[in-house]
């Protein structure tokens, strides 16, 4: 490398490097239009003073669906202070009793003693402040299926969504997030009675869609010039692998931060390459921490042989479950939509319809990520 190409010890890249953590929330938020069009409109009647509707925002890892609902808080609170909106990670508070302490002390300013008091005196206090203040109340549950794993899913939502019959005047709504939609069959009849969500789908992001986001993220992080042209393409192809974004983010910081290391002004190929499989990481913990148990032995025993027929690895799965075909059909489906795993015809069988099972992962990250 050539002197002039060097960077200086206190001479840095990024413009502004709070661009590329994963909390920011971003002004420039394209090809959601219609998602956010729907949640707006489910969340109008808020506006008035009245109850919105509910939502439920689903699809795959870093498409969108958190930053989609924290920009509609953001706009509401331009138009009103009727609203109060809190953003729950049921990954983090997985518990009816965490989730209702995240909202209370939200809504209150302060958190209710941690111990010494029932969830319902905490929901009690809660429901009679929202009526004092004549505020809705807007709860985005983030990853609600991490509540289902305790049983904590229907309590939740029972006491939210049904908190007006006991507090009339009370008025609460949910924005559920999940990956698998799947997750409304899970809640009992009490639940889904009330909660009859309005399901709002943030599918996959395109290659030309992630191309220009993340066109977007490299004029506003970094000064002019530092990415090439080509570490762009790699990084909008190596996104376009999963869709996630959030591996996009990672990866321009991380290839930014990997060009710094060796104190080049540019931010080529090589540094995008070196940052990939951290990056991609990301992406495989998220995706694998929301399978089932069921759904893990098979992505475990896809990812044990480089490939498998369909007969075969049913073979295995119902040696080690006892369950039958109907249901491994089921997971399979659902795992190939979720793109864990890949299923082509081989060509060869009777009809030459035998289905070869494959696993998007690597055996190295499903064993490090599973252990
Ligand atoms: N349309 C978009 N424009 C700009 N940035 C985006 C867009 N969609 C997602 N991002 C960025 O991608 C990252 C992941 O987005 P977000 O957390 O909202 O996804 P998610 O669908 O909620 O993911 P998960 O299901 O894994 O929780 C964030 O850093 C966000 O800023």
């Amino acid at each position: 490398m050539k002197e002039k190409d060097m960077l200086m010890w206190d001479e840095t890249l990024f413009k502004e490097s709070d661009i590329f953590e994963l909390d920011y929330l971003p002004d420039y938020f394209p090809h959601r239009d219609a998602q956010l069009n729907t949640i707006r409109f489910a969340l109008k009647p808020a506006l008035r003073g009245g109850r919105p509707l509910n939502c439920l925002l689903f699809g795959p890892p870093g498409t969108g669906k958190t930053s989609a609902s924290l920009k509609i808080f953001d706009e509401l609170k331009e138009y009103t202070d009727k609203v109060l909106t809190v953003k729950v990670n049921c990954q983090i508070d997985s518990t009816r009793f965490a989730v209702i302490s995240r909202i209370y002390k939200s809504v209150m300013g302060v958190a209710p003693p941690a111990s010494g008091v029932s969830f319902n005196r905490i929901f009690d206090k809660l429901a009679k402040k929202l009526i004092d203040l004549d505020k809705v109340l807007v709860v985005v549950l983030d990853d609600i299926n991490y509540l289902f794993y305790e049983g904590h899913a229907d309590e939740v939502m029972y006491s939210l969504l049904r908190a007006h019959e006991q507090y009339p005047g009370s008025k609460i709504s949910v924005i559920a997030i999940v990956n698998d939609p799947e997750v409304i069959y899970g809640f009992d009849q009490r639940v889904s009675s009330v909660f009859l969500p309005e399901e709002i789908e943030f599918p996959r992001y395109e290659f030309s869609e992630i191309d220009d986001i993340l066109a977007d993220r490299i004029r506003r992080g970094f000064f002019p010039n530092v990415v090439t042209a080509g570490a762009q393409k790699m990084m909008a192809e190596f996104v376009s692998e999963s869709g996630d974004l959030r591996v996009g983010v990672d990866l321009l910081k991380r290839s930014g931060l990997n060009a710094e290391k060796r104190a080049s002004k540019k931010v080529d190929e090589e540094d995008v390459k070196k940052a990939y499989t951290a990056s991609r990481s990301l992406y495989i913990s998220k995706t694998l921490s929301n399978l089932t148990d069921h759904e893990k032995l098979i992505i475990r025993l896809v990812a044990e042989s480089k490939e498998i027929t369909a007969g075969d690895l049913y073979e295995k799965f119902n040696a080690q479950t006892n369950l039958g075909y109907t249901r491994f059909y089921e997971i399979m489906n659902k795992m190939i939509s979720a793109n864990v795993v890949t299923a082509d015809f081989s060509g060869k069988g009777s009809k030459g319809r035998t289905r070869i099972i494959r696993s998007v992962f690597k055996k190295e990250e499903v064993d490090a990520l599973l252990k």
